[in-house]
């Protein structure tokens, strides 16, 4: 088969689809990659590695859309719609519930869209949503420590206090994955932490992963509210698959926080878990002040740590890739099912449920259009 790797073009968003590592295996397997000259530069892996790797260097994002299937990192901006055409399997982040733009352009279009973060094991994993979440996750506390200080525009206080202060308070809500990897750097820096999950079976298993380094407290709107208002710095974190994220803080809790508490809303990639997330930041200008209080909504944290990101993205897409590669997509994933829950776009229909529910169109079952 032949895929295409362009450049990603969202602000700051340094990582590529595929390191040169990943292009060796699609390669060695018998297929063609086309990378657009300069993909890689950002995450510090340059043509000549994807050249030696077996690459095809092409000079303009036209030829590497204008491949069989195209592997990406972030959703397609309006200014790449262009590119599509009838049968294209774009296989990238999507996130589609929150994005009624590219869903009608790849309904329109026709495009095979097959979302890394709805690919899911029989246990119910998202092991291509995993790695970018562990990511997103420890950066979440460190990028809220950075905001709680002063001249970042929070309220001055050092998570970890010290002897004789006490210590910030760090309210995680939602504790899959992302969760769980903000708790860890929290409770690492020493702050008071607590996470809130809807799952009681993951609160047991976050306390016995964590002991008494956090508390965990059963989600609703009671323990939610009151954990919110006492801390200094909330993570929002919480997904249902494919759909809207829910806005389980509202404005009136954030209106009773202190004046510089900071607030990292990760999931607003599906839409935001915070009332007051009402946009997308970018890494150029992550934050904004709302009640007080400071909003930090990128929607590809991951892109600020490229190096590491594109590394592990690698890690996990390309066996996907591959098996999309050798099979082509309806065998691959009539054989796997884990894939075949990735297809949110298909022959002009929207097959993921929770996404056609998003946009009040029309659901088809992928399988049955396979
Ligand atoms: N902004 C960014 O750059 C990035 C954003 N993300 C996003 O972060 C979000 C979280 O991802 P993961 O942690 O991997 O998902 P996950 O599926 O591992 O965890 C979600 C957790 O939310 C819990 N949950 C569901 N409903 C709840 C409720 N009402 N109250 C409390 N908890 C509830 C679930 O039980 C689960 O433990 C996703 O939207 C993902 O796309 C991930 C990576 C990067
Ligand atoms: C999950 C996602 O959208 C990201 O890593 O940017």
């Amino acid at each position: 088969m032949k895929i295409g790797v362009p450049k990603e073009i969202m602000n700051s968003e340094n990582r590529v689809a595929i390191a040169p590592s990943g292009v060796l295996t699609l390669i060695s397997a018998g297929h063609e990659v086309f990378v657009e000259t300069g993909a890689g530069l950002g995450s510090s892996f340059t043509d000549d590695q994807y050249a030696e790797a077996g690459a095809m260097i092409v000079s303009s994002a036209d030829e590497a859309w204008g491949q069989e299937m195209v592997m990406k990192v972030k959703e397609p901006l309006p200014e790449e719609y262009k590119y599509f055409y009838e049968g294209l399997i774009l296989f990238t982040y999507l996130h589609l519930a929150n994005e009624p733009g590219l869903t009608k352009a790849l309904i329109e279009h026709k495009v095979i869209g097959i979302a890394y973060e709805t690919v899911q094991l029989p246990n119910g994993s998202l092991p291509l949503l995993t790695p970018m979440s562990e990511v997103a996750g420890r950066m979440a506390t460190q990028v809220g420590a950075q905001y709680l200080e002063k001249p970042k525009g929070g309220k001055g206080v050092l998570l970890s206090g010290i002897p004789g202060v006490k210590r910030g308070k760090v309210t995680i809500i939602g504790g899959g994955g992302v969760g769980t990897n903000a708790a860890k750097i929290a409770i690492g820096l020493g702050a008071d932490v607590t996470i809130i999950d809807l799952n009681p079976e993951r609160l047991r298993q976050l306390d016995d992963l964590f002991g008494a380094s956090v508390n965990t407290l059963i989600s609703n709107s009671l323990n939610i509210s009151e954990s919110v208002v006492e801390s200094d710095l909330v993570i929002g974190s919480v997904l249902i698959p494919g759909a809207k994220a829910p806005q389980l803080v509202t404005e009136e809790m954030v209106k009773k926080m202190k004046d510089g508490s900071v607030i990292v809303d990760v999931a607003i990639d599906q839409g935001g878990n915070f009332e007051t997330s009402d946009r997308i930041t970018t890494h150029d200008n992550p934050t904004y002040v709302k009640h007080g209080v400071v909003h930090y909504t990128v929607a590809n944290m991951p892109g600020a740590v490229p190096r590491t990101s594109t590394i592990g993205l690698t890690n996990v897409t390309v066996p996907y890739a591959l098996q999309l590669a050798n099979k082509g997509y309806k065998k691959a994933c009539i054989d796997n099912q884990a894939l075949l829950k990735g297809i949110n776009t298909l022959d002009g229909y929207v097959t993921f449920k929770a996404v056609a529910e998003a946009h009040g169109v029309k659901y088809s079952e992928a399988q049955s259009l396979l």
